[in-house]
């Protein structure tokens, strides 16, 4: 799996905090790894943007991003009233291609949700993904709401041509109430994707070397954590 696409059911659902959770259990486990903010918006040019947080939590990445425009918006918005180039999904999996050829792993971060518009042509993280034929993990929030989006996440990953290689809750919370406890096995179910794990809330608060201690214990053993989900089910159970 060289290259892996993270998207998500939308904005602030926990790409960025999972992206760097991924990260830390593949250096973990002694692979190399680069991460690509496909295009980053609502952040200036002096200010940390998601691939510099990615490194800040993970350590040793190589962090990429192919453009930065101001205005916090969809990107292909963003660049049209900065009067700035957009970034194509060609532009997306070229470079994703490139750091493939000297990375184990290259981690892909979209801005927002699968369908947000990169350009005014309306080229998608999807077409960047199909241009890749990478497999794509799908951030999902825990609680109510999250069974639709995430379904119809899954379905236009399909739709594409494009496997979800499964769903992770972005955010888990400390007190789950009923609805994040049920969506445990509704999510993999309604995504038809295994659910590969839950990166506890707060995680992006914790210091660098707890976060790399904690994340593999996070995360499935197929993004090389060591997250058991049956006994997180089973724990979580209703
Ligand atoms: N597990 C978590 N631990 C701590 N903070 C979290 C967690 N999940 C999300 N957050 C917080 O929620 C906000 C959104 O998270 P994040 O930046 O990961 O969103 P995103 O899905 O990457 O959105 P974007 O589309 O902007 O890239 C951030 O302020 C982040 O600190
Ligand atoms: C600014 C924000 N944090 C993201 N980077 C961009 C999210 C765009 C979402 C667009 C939408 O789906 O309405
Ligand atoms: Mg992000």
């Amino acid at each position: 799996m060289p290259v892996l696409v993270i998207t998500g059911t939308g904005t602030e659902v926990g790409k960025t905090v999972t992206t760097a959770a991924v990260a830390a259990a593949a250096l973990s486990a002694g692979h190399s790894v680069a991460v690509l903010k496909a295009a980053q918006t609502g952040v200036q040019p002096d200010e940390r943007g998601d691939a510099d947080e990615v490194a800040r939590l993970a350590g040793a990445v190589t962090a990429a991003e192919l453009a930065r425009y101001p205005e916090p918006l969809a990107p292909g918005t963003a660049a049209r009233r900065a009067g700035m180039a957009p970034v194509h999904p060609q532009e997306v999996a070229d470079r994703a291609a490139e750091l493939a050829t000297v990375h184990d792993l290259v981690l892909v971060e979209g801005a927002g949700g699968l369908l947000v518009r990169f350009d005014a042509a309306g080229g998608t993280l999807a077409d960047a993904a199909r241009m890749l034929d990478a497999p794509v993990l799908i951030v999902a929030p825990a609680g109510l709401g999250t069974l639709n989006a995430t379904e119809l996440t899954a379905r236009e990953l399909r739709r594409h041509g494009l496997e979800p290689a499964g769903v992770v809750i972005g955010s888990w919370p400390q007190h789950p109430g009923l609805a994040d406890r049920c969506n445990v096995s509704d999510l993999p179910e309604v995504a038809a994707a295994p659910l590969l794990g839950a990166v506890p809330a707060g995680a992006g608060s914790l210091a660098p070397t707890g976060f790399r201690s904690q994340a593999p214990g996070w995360l499935a053993p197929r993004l090389n954590g060591t997250w058991d989900g049956e006994a997180f089910q089973k724990r979580e159970g209703p």
